[in-house]
């Protein structure tokens, strides 16, 4: 028996069993134009064909929606347990229940992505699998489970996903953090360390960090009493005049129109990636309508120009035939793209474009947040702030300026920032890794392709590891655990670890605690009056490299030195 609307093949035309006569009622239109082809082939049985806008117009639309969406659901289900046979071959880690479609996004709304993922691992395990629209992400919550990630099967973990931001924001990945590993990757991870953060550069780095944080001393210093600062902002603009004197020679400021603030922080929300990068065909779409591609454009286009800015400027000092002192990373990357190096690989002006964008966006935001979060604490804290402050002025007396050398004598400061970090991980999900092979975790099965997330930010946090006090910020802990940044057992990994370990992991710590005990060898440092009642907001913000929600605002008291000497 034939349905109630049937599609022929031949005539290209929806046919329907609704007698003859409703239908001439209803639409008079239905057998003119068609009659002429029935005769011609020889059809003298009168079956009544319908278009499709009449088929629209027969059914209620609510009718017609409701079949569609049936249809679709059930080719979902049909594909999702044809999937799912597929699968069944492998241990697959624990998931949390899925919605079609979306999988499991919904459980990332409500809350910052890693805090919402440490409370799902609470219930799931250290190792849970979710599905992100058609995207697998492995979720790795324990030292010994990031230790099997970063260290046992690096090798397979040490590529990056692929995204629409990453690769438009890097030229076409040739840059060191979000490309996948290459023998062009390895070059430029070498140059990067030996000529910006490698012993080589660090007399000159120190030579700059330390005339920064005197100018800011300085200014401090000139302040009437009782001063409200922004130390949020004063950091922040401190870290960059260095990292840009030290990487392009001096501070490039803003572009005409947009502010090099505005441009890095698009730059980290575009980062974070868009729809399509989890739904390939609806997010697409997306991207389109809601102006997140021409977001991603303009936001290109802003940071091009800001590196072109720099790059112009160093191709004309090259010209002029600059002397080997004033040469700084810019001047060296752009002689290296001149010869190839000794295993034939030559840099790209593209990949010079590649290294900038790096230094840019990895080398300011993550170590001006790991300041402002342990200046917090430091404050928060009374109890610490006084010992801290008793090491660093007994350590060095009575001198000019704190240097290096006075902070080898400061185990204290190191405990303090060390559980700063702890508490606070700058980049509280790491950057992305994936996985190029299959492979097992924890005795389950990851797949080619999954991304592994590692919840740096709640390993660090994990009462089993850091005891029942793991949420206070307890410098002391550090006493007799000897926890080193370079991952160890992964009980706190701030850096990262293994092969895409961050290369700025000896120059930021020290960075930040030359700053630190510069700023509390000076000044005693106070909460404004209107926050005392109330407390310090200790809110995040960001995604990628997390915030304080609220900026820190002190006031700094010059410190009563008997004699005077002036900072
Ligand atoms: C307190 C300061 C800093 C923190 C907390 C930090 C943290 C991190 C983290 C967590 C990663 C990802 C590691 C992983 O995926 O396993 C990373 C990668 C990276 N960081 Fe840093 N970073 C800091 C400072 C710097 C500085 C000053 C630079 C200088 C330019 C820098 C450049 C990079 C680069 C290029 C990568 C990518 C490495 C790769 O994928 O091979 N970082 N950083």
């Amino acid at each position: 028996m034939r349905p109630l609307v049937w599609f022929d093949t031949k005539y290209k035309t929806f046919k329907t069993n609704i007698p003859n006569i409703i239908l001439k009622a209803n639409f008079s239109s239905i057998h003119q134009g068609k009659e002429a082809a029935r005769k011609r082939d020889g059809v003298n049985k009168q079956e009544p064909t319908i278009s499709l806008m009449e088929l629209f117009t027969i059914f209620p639309s609510w009718l017609l929606t409701t079949t569609i969406v049936l249809f679709m659901f059930s080719m979902f289900v049909y594909t999702l347990r044809s999937n799912r046979s597929s699968m069944a071959a492998f241990k697959l880690p624990p998931s949390p229940p899925t919605i079609p479609i979306i999988g499991n996004l919904h459980k990332l709304l409500s809350k910052p992505r890693h805090q919402a993922l440490w409370e799902l691992s609470k219930k799931y395990g250290p190792i849970m699998l979710l599905n992100i629209g058609s995207k697998p992400f492995l979720i790795i919550s324990t030292p010994a489970k990031a230790n099997q990630v970063l260290k046992t099967q690096d090798h397979i973990f040490c590529s990056r996903p692929l995204s629409k931001a990453t690769k438009r924001l890097t030229y076409n990945y040739l840059d060191i953090a979000f490309s996948s590993p290459s023998d062009h990757w390895r070059e430029r991870r070498k140059v990067l360390i030996s000529e910006f953060l490698g012993p080589k550069r660090a007399r000159s780095f120190n030579y700059v960090l330390v005339k920064e944080v005197e100018s800011m001393v300085h200014f401090l210093s000139l302040l009437p009493p009782n001063t409200e600062v922004n130390l949020s902002k004063m950091l922040l603009a401190m870290v960059k005049e260095v990292v840009c004197k030290v990487g392009f020679g001096k501070n490039y400021r803003d572009l005409s129109g947009s502010s090099w603030e505005e441009i890095l922080n698009e730059a980290l929300v575009m980062l974070n990636g868009s729809l399509s990068d989890n739904f390939p065909w609806v997010g697409e779409f997306f991207d389109v309508i809601s102006g997140w591609n021409r977001r991603l454009e303009k936001c290109f286009r802003n940071l091009d120009a800001y590196i072109q800015m720099i790059v112009d400027d160093h191709n004309n000092d090259m010209i002029r035939e600059i002397s080997e002192d004033e040469k700084d990373f810019v001047h060296r990357l752009i002689e290296l793209s001149s010869t190839e190096n000794a295993s034939g690989y030559q840099l790209t002006k593209e990949d010079i474009k590649g290294l900038i964008m790096n230094v840019f966006v990895g080398g300011f935001d993550s170590t001006f947040v790991a300041m402002e979060w342990t200046m917090s604490e430091i404050v928060k804290n009374p109890r610490v702030m006084q010992k801290l402050v008793n090491e660093i002025r007994n350590c060095t007396g009575r001198i000019q300026k704190v240097n290096e050398l006075d902070i080898t004598k400061m185990t204290y400061l190191k405990m303090v920032v060390k559980e700063a970090l702890r508490l606070h991980t700058p980049a509280p999900l790491l950057i992305p890794h994936a996985s190029s092979s299959h492979c097992q975790i924890g005795g389950y099965d990851v797949l080619p392709g999954t991304t592994a997330i590692i919840n740096a930010w709640g390993i660090a946090k994990d009462p089993n590891t850091w005891g029942e006090n793991a949420d206070e910020f307890y410098p002391e802990r550090f006493e007799n655990v000897d926890v080193d940044f370079r991952g160890g057992n992964f009980e706190m990994l701030p850096f990262g670890g293994g092969r895409r370990s961050c290369p700025g992991i000896n120059t930021a710590p020290a960075t930040l605690e030359l700053v630190i005990a510069n700023l509390l060898y000076w000044f005693d440092w106070e909460l404004p009056d209107r926050l005392k009642n109330e407390g310090l907001n200790m809110e995040e913000e960001g995604s990628l490299i997390v915030q304080k929600k609220v900026p820190l605002c002190l006031v700094p008291t010059k410190h009563n030195w008997e004699d005077n000497l002036t900072p």
